[in-house]
């Protein structure tokens, strides 16, 4: 479905043919999300059946009066920016934190200076941990899922920075290319985690859309609602494979092999997926 989210539509260029569906993109998107709610159409429906009290999120939609077919799209959309994102900035990091060994290292040392091998990394340990903290930070300049954040149409007419933007023009948001901008970041093309820890030359810039040139999860209303949830996500996973496993690379391949091409669509993806053989460090 992401796929098809993020092709190349005819339609886009010339929105008078858009009825036509000349790609067919409209009706594989209809059957992908139709296969999608019978997944969980059903058990929306024995759900509303059942007797219950107020304790996750589905149980919070039926109390406040959703209809099954709004919790269905409500799913669907929450699928869609949920599941890529998150597991394109995993392997995003553990690709960089495997082509920087010294890198890797000091995110290891910092986890193996708090906790003893063998211990499960939890959520609370996180606030220990900003070297990892950082290194998720970095991956998400380097490679924000949504580089071009999710398209805005303009209001009215408007003028900015000597350019006019017509009303109703769709609007695009590089992010990827601001946060390498040399003209906001020292070394923009390093991967370079010391930038954001204390002291370092980033140390006050955030991901919560108030600093311009770092918005890896957008900026005003429609900022990412999921943020909270999504830095938690990712650095528990990132600490817990750095912390439990030793990683190396297949046969015959060194760090300097490993590429960081990426693959055109409405999330960046690695090109070339990355493939790593874990051993168990205790
Ligand atoms: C590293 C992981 C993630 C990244 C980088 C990310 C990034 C983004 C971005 C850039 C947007 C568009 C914001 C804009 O255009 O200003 C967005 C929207 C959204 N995200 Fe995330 N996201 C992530 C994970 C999640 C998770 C885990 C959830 C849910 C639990 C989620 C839920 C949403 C929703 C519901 C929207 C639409 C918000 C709206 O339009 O009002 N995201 N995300």
């Amino acid at each position: 479905m992401m796929e098809l989210h993020g092709a190349l539509n005819i339609s886009d260029l010339y929105p008078a043919l858009g009825f036509l569906d000349l790609q067919g993109l409209r009706k594989r998107t209809a059957e992908c999300v139709s296969k999608l709610r019978e997944l969980w159409d059903p058990i929306v429906f024995r759900r509303r059946e059942s007797a219950r009290g107020t304790s996750d999120f589905l149980d919070v939609l039926l109390d406040s009066g959703f209809s099954d077919k709004q919790i269905s799209y409500t799913f669907v959309e929450l699928l869609a920016a949920v599941s890529d994102t998150t597991s394109a900035t995993m392997e995003w990091a553990m690709s960089e934190l495997i082509a920087n060994p010294k890198t890797l290292t000091a995110c290891r040392q910092e986890l193996d200076d708090k906790f003893p091998k063998g211990h499960t990394v939890k959520e609370s340990d996180l606030a220990q941990l900003p070297y990892l903290r950082a290194c998720v930070k970095e991956t998400l300049r380097l490679h924000p899922p949504a580089p071009l954040l999710l398209p805005r149409r303009a209001a009215k007419d408007c003028h900015v920075m000597g350019y006019t933007v017509p009303k109703d023009a769709q609007v695009l948001v590089n992010v990827w290319a601001v946060a390498r901008d040399p003209r906001y970041w020292e070394e923009p093309l390093r991967f370079k985690p010391e930038r954001f820890v204390e002291g370092g030359s980033e140390s006050d810039v955030d991901y919560k859309g108030n600093h311009f040139e770092y918005l890896p999860f957008g900026s005003g209303r429609r900022i990412c609602s999921g943020l909270p949830m999504a830095m938690r996500k990712v650095q528990l996973a990132v600490a817990t494979l750095v912390h439990g496993f030793e990683w190396s690379l297949p046969a015959g391949m060194v760090a300097e092999d490993l590429d960081m091409d990426e693959k055109y669509g409405v999330t960046l993806m690695k090109l070339n997926p990355l493939v790593l053989i874990p051993t168990p460090r205790d």
